[in-house]
């Protein structure tokens, strides 16, 4: 048996032609959406990410706003151009692309963001929103998940799943998501502190590995027919190494390639927020 591929990158692709509509009909009320990035040092992978989120706004034609700040950028050089983007008219809303370097204060960098213009759906009051169950934008590799499950038909209502990673942009904020009503799974958050994870992952009908372990996840941790998800991005010998081991094709139900997967969906989601925030603006304005 080999799993169905669940394919992020064809998934985004109608996602963004159908952004693509809407951004041309805001247009044609004189409004371009912009997207902002802050993006300080010269991590690979985030130059990489920053780049293609800036491709898809072009593809899509939402206009690009781009800070790069050096590694050595301070913490006041970096409020400076996020007071800039909460001002600007130009820019509908805006990331800071993670992770920072570590002499910065990452989380007084967010909330002092506007929670209007959060575009990752990360800022505190559009988590506790999420959590209180109000409308807010959502954090995009999570929405992305909960999408490209829909979109293959895998039932998340009464679904067993194992989320193995705790970080804020993936782990603890897809919890959030999959426990609503909508969804209605039932959610373990594995993490560097459990205890025997495999005794998890092989009752879970949905693994979603966000640990950034390269092959982490085998195939004897998984229960057949189940739905594996591989965000996990590690750079090894300059190829990219997933969260899941590649003999897990041939026990899941429905697996996503890595490159291909998540990672597509993540910068379709980014830019839905961003539309998402231009309509409401448009509609303010009445
Ligand atoms: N501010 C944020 N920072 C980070 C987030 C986030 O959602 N907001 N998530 C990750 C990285 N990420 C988004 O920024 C991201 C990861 C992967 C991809 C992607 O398209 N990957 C491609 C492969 C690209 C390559 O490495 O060659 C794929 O999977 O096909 C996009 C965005 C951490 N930081």
């Amino acid at each position: 048996m080999s799993a169905q591929i669940l394919d992020g990158k064809a998934t985004a692709a109608r996602i963004k032609a159908d952004l693509a509509e809407r951004v041309a009909a805001l247009k044609e009320r004189g409004i371009t959406p912009g997207l902002g990035t802050v993006l300080v040092g010269d991590d690979p992978g985030s130059q990489i990410y920053v780049a293609g989120k800036h491709r898809d706004c072009a593809e899509v034609g939402i206009a690009s706003i781009r800070r790069d700040m050096p590694d050595n950028a301070t913490q006041a050089e970096v409020e400076e151009v996020i007071d800039e983007l909460n001002a600007s008219p130009e820019c509908t809303g805006y990331i800071v692309q993670l992770p920072l370097p570590r002499h910065l204060d990452t989380q007084a960098l967010l909330e002092r963001m506007d929670p209007a213009k959060d575009a990752d759906g990360l800022h505190p009051v559009n988590l506790g929103r999420l959590v209180h169950m109000v409308d807010a934008p959502l954090p995009c590799t999570p929405h992305g998940i909960v999408l490209l499950l829909q979109e293959y038909g895998v039932p998340t209502k009464g679904a067993e799943v194992v989320v193995v990673g705790r970080g804020i942009t993936v782990g603890r904020s897809l919890g959030l998501l999959l426990t609503r009503r909508s969804e209605n799974a039932t959610v373990t958050l594995c993490h560097t502190g459990t205890q025997d994870l495999a005794a998890h992952t092989r009752r879970a009908d949905i693994v979603v590995a966000a640990a950034g372990v390269p092959h982490l996840i085998t195939g004897d941790m998984v229960k057949p027919g189940a739905a594996v998800l591989d965000v996990g991005v590690s750079r090894v010998e300059g190829k990219i190494a997933g969260d899941v081991a590649p003999d897990v094709a041939e026990v899941a139900g429905f697996l996503t390639p890595n490159p291909g997967g998540v990672g597509p969906m993540t910068r379709a989601l980014l830019l839905a927020n961003v539309v998402e925030a231009a309509e409401r603006q448009a509609a303010a304005r009445g």
